[in-house]
């Protein structure tokens, strides 16, 4: 078996009727090493992939110690550059721009490095360590490209903005795009814009004022990001709320979720998120195991109606796994009660459950104010017994429910609106002692009286990827049960409340497995 280790997403795009993903590996060992390249797959539905041969490899002085993250620009005449990050002879960061060898590939198998590279190098005051991961260029309304480049100065986070004219000769603007008092480091920034009145994606240079644009930032091991509106003709991007670096930040996903990227797919208008899902087992693990990190299931990003936040999903493409099918219609679960979902695979699957929630009325007060979600869903963890809630789902669980990975939701009353709790808790994931089991947590911006509680996870043997309240809520989980085997593997709906929840309406799905290089492959394995 090899060695090898997935991180970040690079470059995300389609082209010549394929979809491209590159992203970080270390083709010599299991875990993060000191020759990263760009390895390249590709796929046709997103789901099932080819891989290819490394795109972008250490060779030249400008890269001679690693190719890291970066990004796929399409240029006019559908020319597509990858702009990334070497680390030079000298361990700097440097920006070099690579193009394909021959767009009528389009597979584009091979990629040749601009003969001027490095075409960014650290500018005065930045140290060589901190200046990479390109983000995808755009175009302003004066026609002149532009780039951001994570960094920091003085521990302050901050997007570098340069512009060019020919996309080869780049200057740095005299003030970054943005900068955050309050965060170190910003690593893999992605900047776009996203429509105001509708679900479809647009394009990167797209301004307008039916669009505001996202500011992501990857600090503190979290994807977190901000709305606001950008105006190229006085190069500042206005937030509507500034990075804290606290729970109080909107984040893509409050679990594992790292790195990531999007690109606009201009064929199903839409804009497309792919992060990268890091283990939470130890390095002495990922070595004998012999890899280490997962990329998420693609998730298509818009603007919520309210403005206020993002909401996610998964690709509609992952519907063709969907195999066998069960569903639950107006089922109540009374209080204390654990109700298996059987007749689907347990280890591998897609569930879509709606929960109704009668009784509201005498739910436990609570003021959010400076309450860290994360930390009240570790107090109030899925045994704990609430009014309304822990109800939801406990996933990749033992028969005997002595591994299980629990999903849930709790409701409170605040001070002007119930508050709706979403939690995955690893405490009891696995009966392994040395892996992360970190409970995640985070508020689903829901009113229980308007609208039912929904909740759509994605189970795959060693990876939940939950969606809450419709995509407003995003916690991505990695665990390892010791226990079950896929057969062995089970799914349950459990509500530990006081009061009643009804299911109001569930579909399940067994899925089948993905086919990698035209073989069915496991995607995830948990040992
Ligand atoms: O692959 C390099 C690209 O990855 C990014 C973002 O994920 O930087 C990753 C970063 O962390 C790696 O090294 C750490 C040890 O130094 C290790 O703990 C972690 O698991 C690794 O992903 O790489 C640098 C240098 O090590 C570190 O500062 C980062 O957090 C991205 O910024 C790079 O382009």
């Amino acid at each position: 078996m090899g060695a090898f280790d997935y991180t970040d997403p690079n470059g995300p795009m389609y082209y010549g009727g394929v979809y491209h993903l590159f992203y970080q590996y270390n083709p010599y060992g299991a875990v993060f090493g000191n020759r990263m390249i760009w390895a390249h797959s590709i796929s046709y539905d997103l789901i099932n992939w080819i891989h290819l041969n490394h795109a972008i490899e250490p060779t030249d002085p400008f890269d001679i110690n690693s190719c890291w993250s970066g990004s796929v620009t399409i240029l006019p005449g559908n020319r597509p550059v990858i702009l990334y990050t070497g680390l030079d002879a000298n361990n700097n960061q440097v920006q070099n721009l690579a193009t394909p060898k021959n767009l009528s590939d389009p597979f584009l198998r091979e990629w040749v490095k601009f003969s001027k590279n490095p075409i960014m190098t650290p500018p005065n005051g930045i140290k060589g360590n901190e200046f990479r991961d390109p983000t995808t260029a755009w175009k302003g309304l004066d026609g002149k490209w532009r780039v951001i480049i994570g960094s920091e100065l003085n521990n302050h986070g901050m997007a570098i903005l340069y512009r060019s004219e020919d996309f080869v000769s780049w200057t740095k603007y005299q003030h970054p795009l943005y900068i955050s008092e309050e965060t170190g480091m910003w690593e893999c920034p992605d900047f776009y814009p996203v429509s105001i009145n509708s679900t479809n994606g647009v394009d990167t240079s797209v301004q307008n004022p039916s669009v505001k644009h996202v500011m992501k930032a990857s600090f503190n091991s979290h994807d977190y990001y901000v709305l606001g509106n950008y105006d190229s003709e006085m190069e500042r991007f206005i937030s509507e709320s500034d990075f804290t670096g606290t729970s109080l930040d909107l984040r893509y996903d409050y679990g594992k979720f790292y790195a990531s990227k999007t690109f606009f797919d201009n064929v199903k208008n839409r804009r497309i998120l792919w992060g990268w899902v890091n283990e939470s087992d130890s390095t002495e693990d990922d070595i004998e195991k012999g890899w280490s990190g997962l990329q998420s299931i693609p998730r298509q990003v818009w603007l919520d109606e309210s403005g206020k936040q993002l909401l996610q999903w998964p690709v509609e493409e992952i519907e063709t796994l969907r195999d066998n099918q069960v569903s639950i219609h107006g089922k109540k679960l009374l209080s204390g009660a654990v109700f298996e979902l059987s007749g689907i695979t347990a280890a591998q699957a897609d569930v879509e459950v709606f929960f109704e929630v009668p009784e509201l009325e005498e739910v436990e007060f609570m003021d959010p104010t400076g309450v860290d979600p994360q930390l009240l869903c570790g107090k109030e963890n899925a045994s704990s017994n609430g009014k309304l809630g822990p109800f939801g789902l406990l996933t990749l669980a033992s028969k005997d429910l002595t591994e299980q990975t629990a999903i849930f939701f709790r409701v409170f009353r605040g001070p002007s609106r119930y508050i709706v709790l979403m939690c995955s808790d690893q405490s009891r994931s696995s009966l392994r002692k040395e892996v992360d089991k970190t409970t995640f947590g985070a508020f689903v911006d829901i009113d229980p009286c308007l609208e039912k509680i929904s909740l759509r996870s994605l189970i795959d043997h060693s990876i939940v990827e939950s969606y809450g309240g419709e995509g407003r809520t995003c916690i991505t989980t990695r665990v390892y049960p010791m226990l079950a085997s896929d057969e062995g593997m089970h799914l349950y709906l459990f509500n530990n409340g006081t009061s009643s929840v009804i299911i109001s309406r569930l579909n399940a799905w067994s899925m089948k497995r993905a086919k990698i290089n035209g073989k069915e492959s496991l995607r995830y394995r948990a040992t």
